[in-house]
């Protein structure tokens, strides 16, 4: 077994394959798959993941692996299996999969640098970039505004060169303790003979004899509230001494959490955990959906169900949203299992996911809760998988690999033979639909775990508002409720949906909205023609002058941001002191638990932001909450709009009243008569799901049929057209008979950074052949990727279809 199969570090579809490379006598004994390697690859030295030793090669003249970066694999023969499988699900290259698995730290780090290697005069725009010099790194280049083509030729006509460097980043933090230098004994002669005068040192020493293990430097230096110069002294004398060593850098501190027992479940949860339970006793994989009203007790049954994990010794991912990984979440998990949970998400440094993962690698914790790139912490013993709030969009990665969290889970609780639990109170319309067909093992929590009634929906229909002469963003009811209720010292959250908001176009004097007729898509609003276009098929039109359903001229389209809100409510209510919770007020770390503490302790009445103060939030205060704009997510050319209006509702809904004060949400609609809005004023998820899924089956959208996205971009219009109608076809000539191509349209955002975007749509039911199929047909633009910056990008089961 001398030869290590290796995929390297070089994101290109060409070189999307194992290489060889003889692994030399000085690494034989250590080298495992799973571990990274640095190699030569064509003149550089290069990443890559040893996949495989195999004992024959059939290439000759292979090169010699030239360093490792790894004593242990940092991928399981688990995860590299793992990875092979998501690259080939995903469309997506074999090291574009491993990188996603693993801590950003844990990338190598190229420094890339370009030499010039002739005195002849180069282009224009190079000599500029070298400006006299022989080296400039490759990053200048980058931000400097020269082609990588221009690049290129002058690579390929030999005159600069461009060297990769490769280095591992520092990531590991060390620590100085101080612990005794001699035996206890020596130390207490030592005590003995020392003058009075040095008080703090026979203190310091005096407390080593008793407890003779290591300690933090700094901590020592706190705790005697002494100075370096003491502690060296004592070093000087021979009787302490320091040491280096790793420590994790810790983002929790974990004494903070107040211990939590298990809770005696109620009926309906003993109901829903009792199979799990069995599962995990008997080793069964089994997925399932765990569809619980807000504030019926979920996370109770997630508690409960990892303990059982954790006793037989196994261990437990759980996945929440991003943002819903707030401070409240990671409380109930430390709370009730302490330091043997690890916490992975972005608001962490990059040194701190680090430290977690290796906590996780380790096996120094049991469970891990994390957003969606937790799902591949590399634990060995998996005994649960859990994805709350299973709903979520930000499950699927919208970059490449484009995974979804979910199919990783049910790929990994498949492995390890143990169940994987998808919990919502408003399932993705798949899930369920996986569930009616058994394919999910479906459990119904209906109440909440207090008992109380889930609080009252009024619908507020915001044509009246207009005919009633009130043009302001806020009804009459919501204004007068928000001042009742602020009188009383209770607090109301206000939720402006703002995603998309000013796309589409909307008749004010009748809420008609314009849609293509061959789609069921709301049109989008081009301002530059001044066109209506459909996102999915090309349809277009001309923007209307007058309503076509009431002939008002009030149809048009509008924007509004939180800011402006902001404003209104001020004017509106002046006593009222709102927090505003947005992109632009929690860009910061740690903002947006700030906000939200801040509102926990009462110090504002009113909490309005977007789509981000939905979810998770259980402030006792709340009794009422605000929906300014309930359509404006109806609208987006998205034929899950409707589901994600329901989804939205129900979930803003549920923070209110959820303790003893009553609740009450008032949701302002251009269109109160749309199922979404009204079904969600219901809680009624079962007649949404059927309703839902009759319009799925008519316009054929998932889960009846599945998709694939294929987007094209390039700089030149003309360009990103033809490709992607050459792709479209290439794919009409094997595609199956009732198999649908939609397209080429221009993607929803039709230009990006200067380059236009195209995009075809695959439905199908049954098209076995179709990642073969794709595949094959990107390879033949290689070429234009490589040489003419091409992009093309392929979303099987796409949930962003912007
Ligand atoms: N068996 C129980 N007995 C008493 N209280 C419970 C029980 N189970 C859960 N609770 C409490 O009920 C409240 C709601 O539970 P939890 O937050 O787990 O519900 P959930 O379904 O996860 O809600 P959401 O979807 O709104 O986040 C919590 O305060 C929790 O501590
Ligand atoms: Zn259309
Ligand atoms: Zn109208």
């Amino acid at each position: 077994m001398t030869i290590a199969k290796v995929i390297v570090d070089v994101p290109a579809s060409s070189i999307n394959q194992t290489f060889d490379y003889i692994i030399p006598e000085r690494f034989q004994d250590i080298l495992q798959p799973g571990m990274r390697v640095i190699v030569p690859f064509g003149p550089r030295k290069i990443m890559g993941y040893v996949v495989a030793r195999v004992s024959e090669s059939s290439f000759n003249r292979l090169k010699e692996i030239i360093d490792i970066l790894d004593l242990t694999p940092i991928l399981t023969p688990e995860l590299l299996d793992l990875g092979k499988w998501l690259a080939e699900k995903t469309l997506s290259l074999y090291i574009t999969a491993f990188q996603a698995m693993l801590p950003q730290v844990l990338k190598a780090n190229y420094k890339k640098e370009l030499e010039r290697l002739t005195d002849a005069p180069l282009s224009e725009k190079l000599e500029i970039f070298f400006a006299g010099r022989d080296f400039a790194s490759y990053e200048e280049l980058e931000n400097g505004g020269v082609s990588f083509y221009h690049v290129q030729k002058a690579i390929q006509a030999g005159d600069i060169a461009v060297h990769y460097l490769v280095k591992s980043r520092v990531t590991k933090k060390y620590t100085t303790f101080l612990k005794p230098a001699r035996d206890g004994h020596l130390l207490e002669e030592a005590l003995q003979d020392m003058s009075n005068k040095a008080k703090k040192q026979q203190e310091i020493l005096a407390f080593f004899i008793e407890h003779p293990e290591e300690i933090e430097l700094n901590s020592v230096i706190k705790q005697f509230e002494t100075t370096r110069s003491v502690i060296n002294a004592l070093l000087n004398k021979g009787f302490l001494t320091l040491l280096k060593k790793e420590v994790y850098r810790n983002p929790y501190d974990d004494d903070q959490f107040e211990q939590t027992n298990p809770l005696e479940l109620t009926e309906q949860q003993q109901a829903a955990i009792e199979p799990v339970k069995q599962h995990i006793k008997d080793n069964v994989h089994d997925v399932f959906l765990l569809h619980g009203v807000t504030g019926s007790g979920k996370t109770e049954i997630y508690l409960q169900a990892i303990q059982d994990v954790i006793d037989k010794g196994e261990e437990a991912i759980v996945l929440v949203p991003e943002i819903s990984l707030t401070p409240q979440m990671v409380r109930r998990f430390k709370g009730r299992f302490g330091s043997n949970v690890a916490v992975m998400h972005s608001a962490l440094s990059h040194g701190e996911r680090y430290d977690e993962w290796r906590r996780i690698h380790r096996k120094e914790v049991q469970v891990v809760v994390g957003a969606r790139s937790a799902v591949f912490a590399p634990f060995e013993n998996l005994g649960i998988i859990i994805i709350d709030e299973e709903h979520e969009n930000s499950y699927k990665q919208e970059d490449s690999p484009r995974y979804h969290a979910r199919d990783v889970a049910i790929q990994r609780g498949e492995y390890h033979r143990c169940p994987v639990i998808l919990g919502s109170a408003t399932p993705a319309l798949e899930s369920y639909a996986r569930a009616q067909k058994g394919v999910y093992k479906l459990s119904t929590l209906t109440k909440r775990t207090n008992e109380k009634a889930m609080p009252e929906v009024n619908i507020v229909d915001m044509r009246d508002e207009l005919h009633a002469g009130n043009r302001s963003m806020f009804s009459r009811s919501l204004k007068d409720n928000i001042a009742k209720r602020i009188s009383r010292g209770e607090q109301v959250v206000l939720l402006l949906n703002r995603r998309g908001y000013s796309t589409f176009v909307m008749c004010r004097e009748c809420g008609h909205v314009q849609e293509c007729p061959h789609c069921d898509i709301a049109l989008t609003f081009h301002k530059h023609s001044n066109q209506l276009k459909c996102h999915y098929c090309a349809y277009e039109e001309p923007m209307p002058m007058d309503c076509p359903s009431c002939s008002s001229d009030l149809i048009r389209f509008f924007g509004t941001g939180t800011q402006r809100i902001e404003e209104a409510l001020t004017q509106l209510i002046p006593e009222a002191r709102v927090l505003r919770m947005d992109v632009d007020t929690t860009r910061r770390k740690g903002a947006h638990e700030k906000l939200l503490n801040q509102f926990a302790e009462k110090q504002a009445d009113i909490l309005l932001g977007t789509q981000m103060i939905a979810k998770g939030l259980d402030f006792e205060n709340v009794t009422l909450v605000g929906v300014l704009t309930a359509d404006s997510m109806l609208n987006l050319p998205d034929f899950r709009s409707s589901e994600k209006t329901f989804q939205l509702l129900t979930q803003v809904s549920g923070r209110a009243g959820r303790h003893d004060l009553p609740g009450e949400v008032i949701v302002q609609t251009y269109t109160p008569e749309h199922y979404s809005i009204e079904l969600a004023g219901h809680y009624n998820f079962l007649q949404f799901y059927q309703q839902e899924m009759q319009v799925r089956k008519q316009f054929q959208y998932p889960p009846y049929v599945y998709l694939a996205l294929i987007t094209v971009s390039h700089q030149n219009h003309v360009k990103a057209v033809q490709s992607t109608q050459k792709i479209v076809k290439s794919l009409w000539k094997h595609v199956q008979q009732d198999t649908v191509i939609l397209g080429p349209t221009p993607s929803p955002i039709s230009r990006i950074k200067d380059r236009y975007r195209y995009q075809c749509m695959v439905k199908y039911k049954q098209e076995p052949g179709l990642r073969t199929l794709l595949s094959k047909i990107i390879r033949q633009f290689d070429d234009d990727v490589r040489k003419d910056d091409l992009q093309i990008s392929v979303d099987m089961q796409p949930y962003q279809l912007m």
